[in-house]
């Protein structure tokens, strides 16, 4: 079968603003496929020019072997997609806002009934279907706008950064929807801002920033060819500069500093005796391990989120 998604010089601005400069990527079928970037990246608007919500300024995409402006009506039949903001009628009970779903998604009838107790049972919200949503915790309130999403059975499922701001157990059970829709051969598009989500989940990447992918692949592919070996220090005096200057690049995180280093034992020695010298308290010291953060952070010299 083709690609999934085939998306090709992809671009969008808003007034002088460019928020796509030109992305190029594809997705293949049956995968989970991670948009990662920061806020800002660009990756919203990826999503809502792939699902019709704003015109694209130039490129194109092809969506389930169908072109994106000219067969957007069989793409939606198609396609679901889960926005960043919760839209959902808060005073009518779950069911109520899934039949309501249902309809716009041309589901009628015992079929769409069916559906409703399916993508309930799936979303582990079967007992609450008569309460009103706002009785709802915001994660079970995301949970609904992904059952909405999966009334009409969609091949490609599309997820704008699902989990922010939600506890842990719609979380967790979130995750565990994302890998059965997985099982049963949905594509799956899952934008992020957090690394350990896309280590988590998805089989392949792509690395957005300021509107422009700037790696893609296998992401354990992409931590052996990008990541850089680094150690984090926090210590007292070092709040404006480094511990380690001269030949080591360092970058500032939260309270200290990562220092990048291909001899990770030599810098935290050298660490060690610079402290030392100047009597000062050491808070941390740790070896960093090759994550998406430092794959990040090797190819924009900035890190993922603060
Ligand atoms: N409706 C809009 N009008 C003007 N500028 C916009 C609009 N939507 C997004 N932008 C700008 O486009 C750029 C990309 O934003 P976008 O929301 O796509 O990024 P994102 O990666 O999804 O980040 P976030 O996680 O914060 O939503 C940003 O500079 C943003 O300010």
């Amino acid at each position: 079968m083709d690609e999934a998604l085939d998306v090709k010089n992809l671009q969008k601005s808003y007034g002088e603003n460019p928020a796509l400069k030109g992305i190029t990527f594809s997705v293949r079928p049956g995968v989970c496929f991670g948009l990662l970037g920061p806020n800002g990246a660009g990756k919203s608007t990826m999503m809502k020019v792939l699902t019709g919500i704003v015109d694209a300024d130039g490129g194109s995409a092809s969506i389930l072997g169908k072109e994106m402006v000219r067969d957007r009506q069989a793409i939606r039949e198609q396609v679901g997609y889960v926005p960043q903001s919760i839209t959902l009628a808060e005073k009518l009970s779950a069911w109520d806002n899934l039949a309501f779903f249902g309809e716009m998604y041309r589901v009628k009838g015992k079929r769409l009934k069916q559906r409703i107790e399916e993508v309930l049972t799936q979303t582990g919200l079967l007992d609450r279907a008569r309460d009103p949503v706002d009785t709802f915790s915001g994660g079970m309130k995301r949970r609904i706008n992904i059952a909405a999403a999966l009334l009409h059975r969609p091949k490609l499922l599309i997820l704008d950064e699902p989990t922010v701001g939600i506890d842990p157990q719609s979380r967790n059970h979130i995750f565990e929807m994302i890998r059965s829709l997985k099982e049963e051969g949905v594509t799956i598009i899952y934008s992020t801002h957090y690394m350990e989500e896309v280590e988590a989940l998805c089989d392949e990447i792509a690395i957005i920033d300021h509107g422009e992918i700037i790696a893609q692949g296998d992401w354990r592919e992409l931590l052996g060819r990008h990541s850089q070996p680094a150690i984090y220090v926090e210590a007292e005096g070092f709040s404006d500069s480094p511990p380690l200057e001269g030949e080591w690049k360092s970058h500032r995180k939260g309270k200290g500093w990562i220092i990048e280093t291909d001899r990770p034992t030599v810098a935290m020695q050298q660490v060690l005796e610079i402290v030392a010298r100047r009597k000062v308290k050491i808070d941390a010291l740790e070896m960093m391990h090759p994550s998406l953060e430092t794959v990040f952070l090797s190819l924009t010299g900035t890190q993922l989120r603060d």
